[in-house]
């Protein structure tokens, strides 16, 4: 997978880029990645990026032509075409689905804004998805683009050493993870649960579903609404 961020900060991203698993899924040929500092492609002798907005009000604006002469400049000819992503608190809200439906594609732009905001017509023009990371507002795109790209990545082939462990996540399943416990058996007189010390793998599968379910149940009781549950499993959920 190529991606490129189009960011006025590319400083932002080194730590993250360049640490844990983001740094060996790159060592790994999962994915590779640039930083475009989009003021490079502003036209005016100042190199603006922004303006104030027509019809007055507090903040700037980011204009168009820095932004879509970056992304005409990233577009090569692929027989996929990209997807570029505005990284903005009133697109969709992000989710694990979006995540795996990103991980799928070849090439992800990212657009991180900063100030008050676009000027819309990079929203009606440019871009094929609108990303919001949660219900509150940043200060700038770059956080909320390192939050999708950490997702995504995460979730190629070759990115993690063990792929079993990114489908069994929170969200993958539809359900919250199980539980987990690492030794001792013993830490301040909590006691790991005895039937994961069984070594009996039937049980522990059938231990680990239902504390997903029940836990589910009790945190996120929303995500039940779309799972398909067995009757076995409604019974244990009824209990
Ligand atoms: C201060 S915000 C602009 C908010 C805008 N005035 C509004 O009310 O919708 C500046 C930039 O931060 C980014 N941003 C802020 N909150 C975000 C969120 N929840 N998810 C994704 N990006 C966000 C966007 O790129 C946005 O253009």
């Amino acid at each position: 997978m190529k991606i490129d961020i189009l960011t006025l900060f590319p400083e932002m991203f080194r730590g993250v880029m360049e640490s844990s698993i983001m740094k060996k899924a790159q060592e790994n040929q999962a994915f590779t990645y640039q930083t475009i500092d989009f003021r490079q492609y502003t036209t005016n002798k100042h190199q603006k990026v922004d303006d104030y907005p027509y019809g007055g009000g507090a903040g700037m604006v980011l204009m168009p032509q820095p932004i879509f002469s970056a992304v005409d400049a990233i577009k090569q000819s692929e027989s996929k075409p990209p997807r570029i992503v505005l990284m903005c608190p009133q697109g969709e809200r992000f989710t694990q689905r979006k995540a795996e439906e990103l991980a799928k594609e070849d090439h992800l732009i990212f657009i991180c804004g900063h100030y008050e905001g676009y000027d819309e017509r990079i929203r009606e023009q440019l871009v094929t998805d609108e990303i919001s990371i949660g219900d509150f507002v940043l200060t700038g795109g770059e956080l909320g683009a390192m939050v999708v790209i950490d997702s995504v990545v995460r979730l190629l082939p070759s990115a993690l050493g063990n792929q079993q462990s990114a489908r069994e996540d929170s969200f993958s399943t539809g359900l919250l993870e199980h539980p987990h416990y690492t030794r001792p058996a013993v830490f301040q007189g909590m006691e790991v649960p005895e039937i994961l010390r069984s070594g009996h793998h039937e049980k522990i599968e059938k231990w680990r579903k239902q504390q997903s379910l029940k836990r589910t149940l009790e945190r996120r009781p929303d995500l039940l609404e779309d799972y398909p549950l067995t009757d076995e499993e409604k019974k244990w959920l009824d209990r």
